[in-house]
């Protein structure tokens, strides 16, 4: 069952592109699953996209044909667990891709992912001969692209620990809301553990908070603790009057919220209406009673707002993801194209935030990638078109510092 369970949310990532969070969901609440079935499909699903560049590496030598992607990703889920799970024996792997084969496939596939897999599990790879950078693609996953666009900004040794960072788990991090009680008080039940970085952060173990009390009453969320330092960067007041421009979830402006002591406002928009509820269950929950939330085109805000309006912005933009790939492997196999378009509506939000930012006021930008074309080069255009606006702190928090998303965030000011 749940390899099969695996195997079908493989195929729909592979196929449809989806993200892997959100077809697991689906999956887990279309079926009744213990707690362990699901850590073990969650498990092979992202460890087998973690990996996929390696494991169709080792499995290229043994395949003297095209594959359906039936097979292949049967075939790379089942190699993930003999080089990545010890405590699975290999017959126990093999019995099972056979059966799941003949079931799905008939006799003819299921001889054929026997052979493929005794093969593969008795030879041995090397990656000696490969060229550095090739060779880092390989054994850590990510597309040779992506690894020579670390590289040229990065350069090697950054590069190597960036890639190495993005394979391990993610620390589970969680952010207080102080709008209902002090991180002090929850630190005394100690599932809660005090984050270095994030003075309202707590880590905690396991991956079951949203059935905890704390999270039901409203008392955390979650929220990683990189994307934690970006609205105490803006610092907004209680009297300001906030921009959110692109808003959901909500993370952030429920952090801001929380500074602010709910009180002054907070606009806060997103192009989607989807999202803007997801946003409107997270004010609901953490009890923010000082923000009103707007489906709408923050490239387009000019048009809604005279000149000079808001104390804050807040421009987190939309980005190419790539801090995150720890959490979000999938993300590092999209198309690499897509990121032009970005940067065109990274541009277009900073322009709007200018023309609606009051002089004396702050804008934070920040992203969630650790592409220097989005964030520094990005920056740096937009001052040299907007002399008045000061660069007053430029943070760039990069994976394996803190065990925690690849972020960056700069503060500006209006002169
Ligand atoms: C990085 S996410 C924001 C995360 C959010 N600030 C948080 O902390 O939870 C970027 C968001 O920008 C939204 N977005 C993309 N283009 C937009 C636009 N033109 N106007 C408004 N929102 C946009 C996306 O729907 C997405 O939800």
């Amino acid at each position: 069952m749940e390899r099969q369970l695996a195997l079908e949310i493989l195929l729909k990532f592979k196929q449809e592109q989806s993200y892997l969070n959100l077809t697991i969901n689906h999956y887990f609440q279309r079926y009744t699953l213990t707690r362990q079935q699901k850590d073990f499909i969650t498990r092979i699903v992202y460890g087998t996209v973690q990996n996929m560049l390696l494991l169709e590496y080792i499995l290229k030598p043994h395949l003297h044909m095209r594959v359906k992607t039936f097979e292949k990703m049967l075939l790379l889920m089942s190699l993930y667990q003999h080089e990545m799970m010890d405590a699975i024996p290999d017959y126990a792997i093999i019995n099972e891709a056979v059966e799941l084969a003949k079931k799905k496939k008939g006799m003819k596939t299921s001889r054929f992912i026997h052979g493929v897999l005794q093969n593969v599990f008795q030879s041995s790879y090397q990656l000696d001969d490969l060229p550095p950078l090739e060779r880092l693609s390989i054994e850590t996953s990510h597309p040779l692209w992506l690894v020579k666009m670390l590289n040229k900004q990065y350069g090697d040794k950054e590069t190597k620990r960036i890639c190495h960072a993005f394979l391990e788990v993610p620390r589970h991090c969680a952010r207080v809301n102080t709008l209902l009680i002090s991180r002090e008080e929850l630190l005394k039940d100690n599932h809660w553990q005090k984050a270095d970085l994030s003075p309202d952060g707590l880590y905690y173990t396991g991956h079951h908070i949203a059935s905890s009390e704390a999270f039901q009453k409203g008392y955390v969320t979650v929220q990683d603790e990189s994307s934690q330092l970006v609205a105490r960067l803006l610092n907004p007041s209680k009297q300001d009057y906030v921009l959110d421009m692109c808003c959901a979830p909500g993370s952030k402006t429920t952090h801001l919220a929380m500074l602010m002591n709910n009180q002054g406002c907070i606009e806060a928009y997103d192009l989607y209406e989807h999202k803007i509820h997801l946003v409107e269950k997270q004010l609901t929950r953490l009890h923010v009673q000082n923000v009103q939330t707007h489906v709408g085109d923050s490239t387009t805000l000019m048009q809604v707002y005279p000149q000079e309006t808001f104390d804050k912005i807040l421009c987190d933009a939309p980005c190419s993801g790539l801090g995150v790939l720890a959490r979000k492997p999938e993300i590092k196999y999209h198309d690499s194209s897509s990121m032009d378009e970005i940067m065109v509506i990274q541009e277009k939000l900073l322009e709007n935030a200018y023309f609606l930012l009051k002089k004396g006021g702050n804008i934070v930008y920040s992203t969630c990638t650790i592409n220097k074309k989005e964030n520094e080069k990005q920056i740096e255009k937009f001052i040299t078109k907007y002399p008045d606006m000061k660069k007053r702190k430029e943070v760039t928090i990069l994976p394996y510092q803190y065990h925690s998303d690849g972020f960056y965030m700069c503060l500006l000011e209006k002169e």
